[in-house]
């Protein structure tokens, strides 16, 4: 489960520019949940404060059991490694590495064995249809199929928490409607969790549960709205 308790967080000196507060969250496993709301009321922001990359000014973060808040940077990178998958616009791949090294990067940097996870990343893009372009260079790929390597990369050590930023921004409708499933599929199949932050209702709607972030916090969406 990922719960999140009572956050505050806020820029300026002192935090005195609150963006939000009383902000809480459960996530169970399996369970894939959109938040949308208005340009600029922090949902980037939020995202990368549950993966420990922006630091909170109160509350409490629990992946699993284990509280993020007030872990130093080493343990935090540890968890981040182990547990987070990430799936953001500009889908950082890297343009040095073939599709299937790019797919096994997070194994290397948890020490696995290379040709175990050589056959993990091959395993992965055959999940997301893209097993024969493993050799292929990232520029050789269009948009909507980085954007499967990307998913690929993001489920490929088995995470427990699949973090999401508009991972389809740059597509056409029904591309992303495509890659929305199979990143939900892929994320129930693998009984994680998964946070999708997006601007698309359409996308949003692919969810278990839409949840608005403004002023006064994390709302459920009223329907209609
Ligand atoms: N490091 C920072 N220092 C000061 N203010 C910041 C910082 N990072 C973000 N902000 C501000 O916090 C607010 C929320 O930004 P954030 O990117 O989280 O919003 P968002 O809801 O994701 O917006 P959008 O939908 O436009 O991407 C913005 O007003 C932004 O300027």
């Amino acid at each position: 489960m990922f719960e999140i308790c009572d956050l505050k967080k806020g820029f300026g000196t002192a935090g005195a520019r609150v963006l939000f507060e009383g902000l809480s969250l459960r996530v169970q496993r399996g369970e894939f949940v959109a938040i949308m709301g208005e340009s600029g009321v922090g949902k980037s922001t939020l995202l990368n404060c549950m993966a420990g990359l922006e630091p909170v000014d109160g509350g409490s973060i629990r992946l699993d059991g284990t509280e993020l808040v007030g872990l130093d940077d080493d343990a935090l990178a540890g968890l981040r490694r182990r547990s987070f998958g990430f799936v953001f616009q500009a889908f950082h791949i890297l343009p040095h590495l073939d599709v299937v090294q790019n797919v096994a990067l997070p194994l290397w940097l948890l020490d696995a064995d290379d040709a175990e996870a050589d056959r993990r990343a091959r395993g992965m893009l055959d999940r997301v249809g893209l097993l024969d372009r493993a050799g292929d260079w990232p520029r050789e790929l269009s948009g909507g199929e980085l954007q499967r390597v990307a998913i690929a990369r993001a489920l490929v050590h088995r995470p427990s928490l699949v973090l999401a930023d508009e991972p389809t921004g740059n597509l056409d409708p029904a591309r992303a409607a495509g890659v929305l499933d199979l990143l939900l599929e892929c994320v129930r199949d693998a009984g994680a969790m998964g946070i999708l932050v997006t601007h698309s209702r359409a996308a949003a709607l692919r969810a278990d549960r839409i949840l608005r972030l403004s002023a006064v916090g994390l709302l459920p969406e009223a329907e209609g709205t």
